[in-house]
């Protein structure tokens, strides 16, 4: 046998392998699906069957197969055993393991194990795949010193393969770094500080994904959460969970998560900064703490025959203590409600000998007399009210404000009731602070949060009460930075957040991003005020130009011959332009017969999109077209980091077009 027509032997014995492994997972959904349909059967009630329905639902979609997925990707000769590693577990009838999941403990090896640390593998066996076939497979014998790091080919094909449609998931390549963020332990919070494309988004999926497998039935009633920074972002990533069997982790915006109103109104930019200020938590404590007055009068209650009278002295006792015990306002009402009918209910007993029916304290609790006395003493107010009042009247906050600052965020126009208010986006911020200050907020078990270089301090203290007893993995970039509130260094959000022990990891090694192009990105760190990381790319592939466009009127033409001239190779070309220019570009393809999508709809099949700058963090695209770079700066106060982003976003080529001149920074050598 010559060597070849050995390779060929094995890769025939994997091949058999695979098909094996699909029929067996076939079977297990069988099986699942078998039980499911006769759950209501076997259950001895409703309640038991719908919960047992549920968990069935849910094995069976856990146990879907996608044809276009390796089930392996994978394998371990630890001594003289094989396990072959896939997306999730497979057994044959008999129950014996025929691929091992990935997060499974053994599976950890797969990752990490070097030469240097063997780990007791002795091969190491990583399979090319198309469309879901078995098409090579690359061995490194640990044991013989042999290891191949980055320059793996399959892991190189997988890094340089042309992107369409959504995020897919990286199990088959998680890199040694990367692996020790997505296993860290669920109680760890950490802080991921990785240049573009250095996988961040990746980690923080698997991370959500591996925390699910090992502690499934803690995180299954708590919850995981992950935060993106918009719609299109999310639309981005939503395929990642699902292909590894995790169906049941809630994707929202950070709008989304705020958002008990509706958006009605706008600020100007002076009073959305003062609105993401952490000074307004101040603000609306004391403005809600304010509200509690010393009792006055002493509450006397006709009952039948018998009359009740509670001092002030004691009353006042109640409303000290129930303050000092640091309770959310609304359970600190409840608390002194009961405490007042608590001392009734002494009363009662020590005149008639008797403890009092429930029907009477529940009568007691709302009685005239009680109910006055707490407004009096202990109003209830709802968010929507509290935050009309401060914002109606700043004076609420005392001297938390200046007198000008107050100005910036009062209503002009107050509205003539709370239900007729009409809040901006970051009133909702302001309403998420109040309803917390109010009742206590559910915490989640894991949070993940991208993008987080942008948390206000206000948005950080939203993601903070949902995670209260729970963990987070921040994900982001302070040199992509763009809101105008963004922080410099990392300590700051953590402790917003609640987290001041997080570790903040550095990630460098980029995925994405082209040398060329992540060494013209680089040219912008100095000028972007942070103090970050460079990025060093693993592609020494991929095309950079840069292009002038003596006549600005010629420049959306250019545009368009570029866009056509993309359309020549494979994969997804993105226009990048300020968001002014978006509708007349769009237009320009429609009149060219271009076929174009919106970055939100991943269903469309067209190649071709035009992405407004403000919403491309996190994106990418195989062929990036950056149309007017001066314009992008321009249109905020952090165009340079925006720009930064932007021109990250390219997967093999950019070409950035020009009329007017290029940022300074960007030109220096
Ligand atoms: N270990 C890996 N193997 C293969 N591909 C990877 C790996 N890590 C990351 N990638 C790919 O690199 C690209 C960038 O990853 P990702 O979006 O997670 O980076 P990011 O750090 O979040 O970037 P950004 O800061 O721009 O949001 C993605 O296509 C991702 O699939």
């Amino acid at each position: 046998m010559t060597a070849t027509d050995e390779l060929d032997a094995e890769l025939a014995a994997e091949r058999t392998h695979l098909t094996e492994s699909r029929a067996a997972l076939r079977r297990m959904r069988d099986r699942a699906q078998a039980l499911f349909s006769t759950g209501d059967k076997v259950a001895g009630d409703s309640y038991t069957a719908e919960q047992l329905g549920r968990h069935m639902a849910r094995r069976v979609k856990e146990l879907a197969d996608d044809p276009d997925t390796p089930l392996f990707f994978g394998k371990l000769d630890i001594e003289a055993e094989h396990f072959h590693i896939g997306r999730r577990h497979v057994t044959d009838d008999a129950g014996e393991p025929m691929v091992l999941d990935w997060r499974a403990p053994l599976s950890r090896s797969f990752y990490r194990a070097s030469v240097r640390d063997p780990q007791n593998i002795r091969t190491r066996r990583r399979f090319g795949f198309v469309k879901g076939e078995l098409t090579s497979f690359e061995d490194e014998h640990l044991d013989r010193g042999e290891e191949l790091g980055t320059s793996s080919r399959i892991l190189t094909a997988e890094i340089e393969r042309p992107r369409v449609g959504p995020m897919r998931d990286i199990v088959a390549t998680i890199q040694p770094e990367q692996d020790e963020l997505v296993r860290a332990d669920l109680a760890d919070s950490i802080c991921v500080q990785g240049a573009p494309g250095t996988g961040k988004t990746a980690v923080g999926l698997h991370r959500a994904a591996y925390l699910l497998y090992l502690h499934r039935e803690r995180l299954r009633k708590s919850k995981v959460l992950i935060v993106g920074p918009n719609t299109a972002f999310l639309y981005y990533i939503s395929a990642v969970l699902p292909t590894l069997g995790e169906v049941e982790v809630l994707q929202s915006t950070l709008d989304e998560l705020v958002g008990r109103a509706p958006v009605k109104a706008g600020d100007s930019a002076a009073a959305t900064a003062l609105k993401h200020d952490v000074r307004m938590a101040t603000a609306l404590h004391r403005a809600l703490w304010n509200r509690i007055t010393k009792p006055a009068d002493p509450i006397m209650v006709s009952d039948g025959s018998y009359r009740w009278r509670i001092d002030v002295e004691p009353l006042r006792r109640i409303v000290d203590e129930a303050r000092r015990e640091g309770l959310p306002y609304a359970v600190g009402r409840e608390r002194v409600r009961a405490r007042v009918v608590g001392l009734l209910q002494r009363q009662s007993e020590y005149r008639t000998g008797n403890s009092p029916s429930e029907t009477w304290l529940r009568r007691m609790s709302k009685i005239g007399p009680v109910t006055e006395f707490l407004e009096a003493t202990w109003p209830a107010v709802t968010p929507e009210a509290l935050v009309v009042a401060l914002l109606t009247e700043p004076e609420l906050a005392g001297d938390v404000f200046t007198e000008e600052e107050r100005d910036t965020i009062r209503w002009v126009k107050p509205p003539k009731t709370v239900k007729s208010a009409r809040f901006s986006a970051a009133d909702l911020v302001l309403l998420d602070e109040a309803a917390g200050l109010l009742e206590r907020e559910v915490s989640f078990g894991h949070v993940v949060v991208d993008e987080a270089q942008d948390l206000s301090p206000m948005q950080a203290r939203a993601i903070a009460r949902r995670s209260e007893h729970g963990s987070i993995t921040l994900l982001g970039d302070l040199a992509q930075g763009t809101a105008p509130w963004a922080t410099t260094d990392w300590r700051d959000i953590l402790a917003h957040l609640g987290k001041p022990e997080a570790s903040v990891v550095p990630l460098t090694v980029g995925f994405r991003v082209p040398e060329a192009v992540v060494t013209l990105a680089n040219r912008l760190l100095p000028a972007l005020g942070v103090n970050v990381p460079e990025a060093v790319s693993l592609r020494r592939d991929g095309d950079l130009a840069v292009i002038g466009v003596p006549a600005a009127a010629d420049l959306d033409a250019r545009t368009m011959a570029e866009v056509t001239a993309a359309l020549t190779h494979e994969g997804s070309v993105a226009v990048i332009a300020a968001d002014a220019a978006v509708d007349r570009l769009r237009a320009h393809l429609d009149a060219a017969g271009i076929e174009h999508a919106t970055p939100d709809d991943v269903d469309n099949p067209a190649r071709v999109l035009v992405v407004p700058a403000t919403i491309v963090k996190g994106l990418e695209y195989d062929h990036v077209i950056v149309h007017e770079p001066a314009d992008i700066v321009a249109a905020e106060p952090k165009g340079l980091n925006r720009l930064y982003v932007v021109l990250t976003r390219a997967v093999t080529r950019l070409s950035v077009l020009h009329s007017k001149p290029l940022p300074e920074a960007l030109t220096l050598p």
